[in-house]
């Protein structure tokens, strides 16, 4: 597949690599300044959050640890099946820190509501979330992210880590698919 084939394939893109790293160096002045004074772990949820991971850990300016957890509550569609597997759990023991978990999306809220369940358990100081899209619409769990990129609308959207089919993740930006790719 070249380059030209892919751009082909969306329909619409909401947001270009230079507004994505903006809005990611935005959220790091805030993270710098709430946790001023405090050692803090960034925790990406794999797959989809390698590429927030990488930027904004790198927008910021002080020392942070990271580490990963792998979680499954897709398949390959463009639908939660309502069941979240740990794939890969956490390297560290969290007990007493704060931990920052950074994803790129909330959809339903599953995911996410049921990943700050099971940390919450582990006793840290504190659990937060960074996640660089939010559908409000399509909420269906109690999920309060203290950082959000952009709230979108509900459309399933690809790019920057987003997939659809393993396919797309390697995007700069993030789009909607046309609707010659679902058929
Ligand atoms: O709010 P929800 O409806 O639970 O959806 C959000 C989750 O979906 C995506 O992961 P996905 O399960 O697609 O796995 P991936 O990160 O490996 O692509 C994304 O990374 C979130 O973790
Ligand atoms: N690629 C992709 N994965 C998701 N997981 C939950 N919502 C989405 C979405 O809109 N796009």
């Amino acid at each position: 597949m070249d380059a030209s084939s892919v751009e082909n394939d969306l329909v619409n893109i909401l947001f270009t690599e230079e507004e994505i790293l903006e809005k990611l160096e935005e959220m790091a002045r805030r993270i710098e300044a709430d946790y001023e004074g405090k050692e803090l772990l960034v925790v990406g949820v794999l797959r989809g959050a390698i590429m927030v991971m990488a930027d904004l850990s790198r927008a910021l300016e002080r020392h942070v640890e990271t580490d990963w957890m792998a979680v499954s509550s897709y398949g390959s569609g463009t639908k939660s099946s309502g069941v979240v597997r740990i794939l890969k759990d956490l390297d560290t023991d969290i007990s007493g820190k704060h931990v920052l978990v950074v994803d790129e999306i909330i959809d339903t809220g599953l995911t996410l509501s049921w990943l700050i369940s099971n940390l919450s358990s582990r006793a840290p100081a504190s659990v937060e979330i960074a996640t660089l899209l939010r559908k409000p619409e399509a909420l269906a769990m109690p999920v309060t992210p203290k950082y959000v990129g952009w709230d979108i609308p509900n459309e399933f959207v690809v790019g920057y880590g987003l997939d659809y089919q393993e396919r797309y993740r390697n995007l700069r930006c993030i789009g909607t698919l046309a609707p010659h790719v679902y058929s």
